[in-house]
């Protein structure tokens, strides 16, 4: 069964340095609990640009650590969203910002096709809640249901999806998995395209390499992230789609930084070079979602990798302020 539990308030704690003076607030002091379940689903239909979003920022969770399992990984990134909303909370709030956290979906099924199919009407239901929407992982099959989700909100546009990630996640495979999410939109979509920024020799075979060239799939490989083409690259991929999907793999990011995911590497990103690249994508305006996925607390070492996810959050809430 597929389950949706509104946020739990009690994540939302930690010091408070003040009650009513916002210089003295941290995120957690402004977040607002919000049970999807009581939006009224009438108002999915109002055109969008009719609505002022109640949200700067929304927040929305994927539970779900099946699909790392049905790709022979290694099980935890189930608690990846709690885990990142806890850090993200305690950080200071800058701003007048507002955020609203939707809530997780989670499943005890044994495949991932039903609570993809759920997350993606999730996505689309507080689509007109937040300005910017933060969709935690949980798996990488979080990419297929957030390309749902986009598709239902953005039907007649074409979608270019960037992933920046160590893996193509190009599998095939006869029910979907962590390692299927970018073949089955492929497969799906033939106008969608794909990019891959930070792609690493060493954790893709042979086969996958062929079978992004079969397709078409512009990637950067992660040695070579830091050449002015990176930016070239990017630039003329945006150009050609109406709407960019943005996902990050957090096994893009170095071990040494982020030791919480489920495939850990080695000669990985980082941090600053993830944050670079998600700004460089953010810049054209194409973006109102980024998911982050594979945080698996099981293997974090001192809250580590989480804390590190929710200054990302931090600085993608503040690109275009003065704050670095
Ligand atoms: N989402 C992760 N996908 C990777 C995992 C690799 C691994 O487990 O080592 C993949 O399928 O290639
Ligand atoms: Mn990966
Ligand atoms: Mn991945």
């Amino acid at each position: 069964m597929v389950v949706y539990t509104k946020g739990d308030e009690n994540l939302w704690t930690g010091r408070i340095d003040d009650t009513e003076k916002r210089a003295h607030f941290r995120n957690f002091q402004v977040v607002d609990v919000v049970d999807l379940e009581e939006i009224d689903d009438n108002r999915e239909n109002e055109q969008i640009e009719d609505y002022a979003p109640q949200y700067d920022v929304g927040i929305l969770g994927y539970a779900v650590d099946r699909g790392v399992y049905l790709n022979q990984g290694r099980i935890g990134a189930q608690q990846g969203p709690d885990a990142i909303r806890e850090k993200f909370g305690n950080m200071a709030l800058m701003n007048d910002i507002t955020i609203g956290d939707f809530g997780n979906i989670s499943t005890d099924e044994t495949y991932v096709e039903n609570v993809q199919i759920e997350y993606a009407d999730m996505i689309k239901k507080s689509h007109s809640l937040a300005k910017f929407h933060m969709l935690l992982g949980g798996g990488h099959d979080i990419s297929y249901a957030h390309y749902k989700g986009l598709r239902q909100i953005y039907p007649h546009q074409s979608i270019g999806v960037i992933n920046i990630d160590a893996h193509f996640d190009l599998r095939d495979a006869k029910y979907a998995t962590s390692g299927t999410g970018f073949k089955q939109i492929i497969d799906e979509d033939p106008e969608a395209g794909y990019l891959v920024l930070g792609i690493q020799q060493a954790a893709n075979t042979q086969h996958l390499f062929n079978i992004a060239k079969e397709r078409g799939v512009e990637y950067v490989l992660a040695e070579q992230i830091d050449q002015d083409s990176t930016n070239e690259c990017i630039a003329s991929f945006i150009d050609k789609y109406d709407v960019i999907m943005l996902t990050l793999c957090l096994d893009v990011i170095d071990s040494a930084y982020g030791p919480g995911v489920s495939a850990p590497c080695s000669f990985g990103l980082s941090p600053k070079q993830v944050y670079r690249l998600i700004l460089e994508v953010l810049k054209y305006d194409k973006t109102q979602h980024i998911s982050i996925a594979e945080m698996n607390p099981e293997y974090d070492i001192d809250g580590r990798t989480a804390k590190m996810v929710g200054h990302i959050m931090f600085h993608i809430l503040h690109r275009n302020s003065n704050i670095e």
